[in-house]
């Protein structure tokens, strides 16, 4: 049987600053920007037998032994340089993974699915780079924690901060999970104002320091919204590269389609999202198929397509919530992997996936500048393509145009947001989250 344990390859320390949890308050206190560094820069998993498909992990050097840092978390108590891993070619280069509420519910499925290795691949070490606020630093430890403790070869390094500034520094991903929830009595015109602020200024911090090509999926709502503010405070980073995750509905999409035709939701592909994550997107079942024939040749019940179905996608958060009693967070980690592996792997021949993307120069005469949910295919390079051969009827027509109608109102909404000027909201009276009823 194989036997597996973690051995520091070198004693030289980083010159990165260390910060321990009995220190954090001290720093806490004398700075608003604190960032905490959790690392673990060089282990390697020593392994009796490895197939060939497994991936080899970097081998270790086993000369000295490590330094050890009084006060701090266990694991990544020793700090150790890169360099055995450097010389060694069966991983790919680390990559940084920023994450924002990285203490809220979805982070806490997403982190470990991430640092699994089951998201960017089992040859690719992250490290992962967390953003929480004053409110949440001391569960951000706590995360941080078990992190450590599951032992994952592929997580390289952890930090955890409070200013996007250093916690976005080289970032290739940015999942932008936090956001404040609408709270009872709360307008969604501030609900829009209050979050707006939040990814102008992570727009901003993303537009000073992180990889000039970073890709960024907003999942904070009112997630098309608050990716457009983003995007606009970001122009140095191609407006291309922003995403807002409508995912999670393209998956309750398949699942519904599923469950009518009686068949598994493997079955169901093609399957497009169009507009706002909100109660107006559409699901489109004029364009998806299932095992490979159209919808409607398959469920012949259009008035079940055009009403049930439509508002079962539609509201399902609302009636996760009425349930669980919070909205989707299992799920909407689940989705937001399968958005970005959508976008690190090649599309299966035929299909694409949705995902809510800056509208300009679109093929299907969608207004320009908002940030719309399409049918997309990538190459597995982290870009996309619109798909453009799309069937269009006045229903779908109609519906996509109720749509676009409410994110250009959202987009008035926030002007004074955009760098647009005076903010006028006109919110149409039934815009709600998926997550309202
Ligand atoms: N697009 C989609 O498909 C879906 C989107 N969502 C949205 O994702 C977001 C996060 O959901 P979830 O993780 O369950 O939420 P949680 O409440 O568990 O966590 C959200 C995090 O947002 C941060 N936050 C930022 N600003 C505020 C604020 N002003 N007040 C309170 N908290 C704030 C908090 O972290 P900190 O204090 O560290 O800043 C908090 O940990 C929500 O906006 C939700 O509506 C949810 C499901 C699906
Ligand atoms: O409305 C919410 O906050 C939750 C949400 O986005 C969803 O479940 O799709």
């Amino acid at each position: 049987m194989a036997v597996a344990q973690f051995i520091p390859s070198s004693s030289s320390l980083t010159k990165r600053t260390t910060l321990y949890s009995s220190q954090l308050s001290q720093y806490l206190s004398s700075t608003h920007k604190p960032l905490l560094t959790l690392r673990r820069t060089n282990y390697a998993k020593i392994c009796c037998s490895v197939t060939s498909n497994e991936v080899q992990a970097p081998v270790a050097r086993q000369s000295n032994d490590p330094i050890k840092k009084p006060e701090c978390f266990g694991v990544f108590c020793l700090t150790y340089d890169l360099k055995a891993e450097e010389e060694t070619s069966s991983w790919k280069k680390m990559i940084n993974v920023s994450v924002s509420g990285a203490a809220g519910m979805i982070a806490n499925h997403l982190l470990f699915k991430l640092a699994s290795g089951e998201v960017f691949g089992p040859d690719q070490p992250i490290a992962l780079k967390l953003l929480g606020s004053e409110r949440s630093i001391q569960a951000l430890e706590g995360v941080a924690m078990e992190l450590e403790d599951s032992l994952f070869p592929l997580l390289r390094e952890v930090s955890i901060g409070i200013d996007p500034y250093e916690v976005f520094q080289d970032a290739e991903w940015a999942l932008l999970i936090g956001a404040k929830p609408r709270g009872p009595g709360m307008e969604r015109a501030g609900l829009l104002d209050i979050n707006g602020q939040i990814f102008a200024e992570q727009g901003k911090a993303l537009n000073a320091v992180a990889s000039r090509n970073v890709k960024v999926i907003v999942v904070g709502n009112p997630c098309n919204t608050n990716a457009l503010i983003c995007l606009k405070n970001a122009p140095d980073i191609p407006a291309k590269n922003f995403h807002a995750l409508t995912r999670l509905d393209e998956n309750r999409a398949k699942c519904q389609l599923a469950l009518k035709a009686g068949v598994f939701y493997d079955k169901v592909s093609n399957m497009t999202i169009w507009g706002n994550h909100s109660t107006t997107q559409v699901p489109d079942f004029l364009n998806a198929n299932i095992n490979g024939f159209q919808v409607k040749e398959v469920i012949r019940d259009t008035k079940w397509l055009e009403e049930e179905f439509t508002e079962k996608v539609q509201k399902r958060g609302g009636v996760l919530i009425q349930k669980w009693g919070r909205s989707s967070a299992a799920s909407t980690a689940v989705s937001v992997v399968d958005a970005i592996r959508s976008l690190v792997t090649p599309t299966p021949e035929g299909d694409w996936f949705s995902t809510g993307v800056y509208t300009n120069g679109n093929p299907y005469g969608i207004a320009e500048d908002i940030v719309f949910s399409m049918p997309c295919r990538s190459k597995g390079d982290g870009d996309y393509e619109l798909v453009k051969d799309v069937l269009m009827d006045d229903y779908l027509q109609s519906r996509i145009k109720k749509s676009e109608d409410e994110l250009l109102a959202e987009k008035r909404c926030v002007a004074h947001l955009t760098g647009e000027g005076i903010a006028v909201c006109d919110l149409p009276g039934d815009t709600m989250l998926p997550g309202e009823m």
